[in-house]
């Protein structure tokens, strides 16, 4: 399987989702390995992205839920952003050094350096050479920032996530994912926010009647949104960021989140040396995650790919490579369907043929609308808006979902397997759900006729 004359079987570069996933149960198999880390165990997830951002969030979703429910639930409450930090650093501080831990204890050297390749089976790490048999690349991706005059005085996700009091004003550049988030974040935890937009939509895969309605919820809580706004410059006066802009003057903001995208870890890694071809979206790989140069792969967020660049796909990919390596399959990766979920408050959550796409098609796709009114149970929370679509092909197959609701993401989950593996009615029919729950009405719209 392996060859034998290297000091490695697999070396890793990156330790995140893209890399232990996979690593700690190869190494569980016997397979040598190391794994090479520039900063925190764990990556971009569990330090400083999903796993930060949704302990930062949960009192959010408990506010929106007594707002729904005033009248029955009276009294007002606050929420603390120190002591939510504080409840944050508790809980992921102690993640790297847990993931550390399942790594050395299945007997991979974890090695803290900045990585380089030297040829095709040699790494840099801190001035000595290791080889390996085979090389997986999984570095990530960083914040982008802006080419502006003042550029510096932005910040990006990870201070965000780490600001110690929530500043009074604060302007966010961006309209994707990270820019709708920390605005519904922000805005609950009682800063004034401006949302600048580039364009004149946000969440542009997600569907826009649906991103619309956030819009509009935010815009109601006080936040300033404004579309087709092109950022000049940033100046620093004294406490405050002067912002300039192209067509909208100039204002003046304490705190500008610089939320405009991530982009690939590929500089300073020797890609160009040893001849791994890549390009603005990342490494270029083939149907196996094999770069153009046979031996090394890649994994997680730095490919060069069209499906969501998130933590579930980081994990699918290295548990392929996991398996591949292992000799359990020579099979290329074959991707399932990739739900996604953006955490505003209601969440956004989508698999599968988008909404807009399928109302686009009338030919190929049936889109059945549900509002969270047909359902009582939805009722019991009593949320003020909501709804949902389900997407069937001509086949009459259910190849898409959607929903706006808190309830988003488990009601999306619910419905994947049915997706993922075309169920038919009688399968359907054989699943019983716990009952009264989300998940017993999520299967009972996909029972119906
Ligand atoms: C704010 C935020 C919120 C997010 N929320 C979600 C969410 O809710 N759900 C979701 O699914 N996804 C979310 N994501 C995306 C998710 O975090 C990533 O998809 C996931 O972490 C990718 O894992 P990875 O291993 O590919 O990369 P990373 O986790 O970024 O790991 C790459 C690692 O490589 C290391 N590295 C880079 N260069 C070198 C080098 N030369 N030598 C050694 N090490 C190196 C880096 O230090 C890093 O630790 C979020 C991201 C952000 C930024
Ligand atoms: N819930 C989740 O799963 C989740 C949450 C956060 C982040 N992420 C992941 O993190 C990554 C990055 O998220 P993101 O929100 O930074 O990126 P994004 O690609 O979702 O959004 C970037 C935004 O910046 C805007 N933009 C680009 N150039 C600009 C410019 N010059 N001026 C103003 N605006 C500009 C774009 O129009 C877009 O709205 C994604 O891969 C995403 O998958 C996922």
């Amino acid at each position: 399987m392996f060859t034998q004359n290297y000091d490695y079987d697999v070396l890793y570069i990156g330790s995140g989702h893209g890399t232990f996933d996979g690593a700690i149960p190869l190494a569980a198999k016997g397979v040598k390995i190391a794994v090479v880390e520039a900063e925190r165990i764990g990556g971009t997830c569990p330090n400083w992205g999903c796993n930060a951002k949704i302990i930062l969030d949960n009192p959010v979703a408990l506010k929106r839920h007594m707002e729904d429910v005033h009248g029955i639930v009276n009294g007002s409450v606050t929420i603390d952003w120190p002591a939510n930090m504080a409840h944050k650093e508790e809980i992921i501080d102690g993640l790297p050094q847990a993931i550390e831990g399942m790594m050395t204890s299945n007997k991979i050297d974890v090695l803290f350096a900045r990585a380089k390749l030297v040829d095709a089976h040699t790494v840099d790490v801190n001035g000595e050479l290791k080889t390996a048999d085979k090389i997986v690349i999984s570095t990530g991706l960083r914040s982008n920032h802006l080419t502006i005059p003042g550029t510096e005085f932005a910040h990006d996700s990870r201070d965000f996530l780490a600001l110690e009091t929530m500043p009074k004003h604060i302007t966010i550049i961006g309209g994707g994912y990270i820019a709708l988030e920390f605005a519904t974040m922000a805005n609950e935890f009682g800063a004034q926010v401006n949302l600048l937009l580039h364009g004149d939509q946000a969440l542009r895969a997600f569907p826009q009647a649906y991103v619309e309605q956030i819009l509009a919820d935010l815009a109601q809580r006080g936040v300033n949104i404004k579309r087709n706004v092109e950022i000049t410059a940033l100046e620093q006066s004294s406490d405050e960021v002067i912002v300039h802009t192209a067509a909208d003057g100039e204002f003046t903001t304490d705190w500008v989140l610089d939320a405009t995208g991530r982009i690939p870890n590929v500089e300073n890694i020797g890609l160009e040396a040893v001849g791994v071809d890549y390009n603005q979206n990342g490494i270029v790989v083939d149907e196996y995650l094999r770069t153009s140069v046979p031996n090394i792969y890649a994994s997680g967020d730095i490919i060069d790919k069209k499906i969501p660049k998130l933590t579930p796909t980081a994990v699918f990919e290295s548990t392929y490579l996991m398996h591949t390596f292992a000799g359990d399959t020579t099979d290329p990766i074959n991707y399932p369907v990739i739900p996604t979920v953006v955490f505003t408050s209601p969440r956004i959550a989508q698999v599968g043929v988008s909404l807009d796409y399928a109302l686009a098609n009338p030919d190929k796709y049936t889109v059945q609308k549900h509002d969270m009114k047909s359902d009582w149970f939805r009722q019991v929370g009593k949320p003020k808006f909501g709804e949902g679509a389900l997407i069937y092909n001509q086949a009459g197959q259910l190849v898409g979902a959607t929903e706006l609701s808190e309830d988003a993401a488990e009601v999306i989950n619910t419905l994947l397997p049915a997706i993922e593996f075309k169920f038919t009615a009688e399968q359907l029919e054989r699943l019983v759900y716990l009952f009264p729950s989300i998940g017993f009405s999520a299967h009972a719209l996909i029972k119906k006729p």
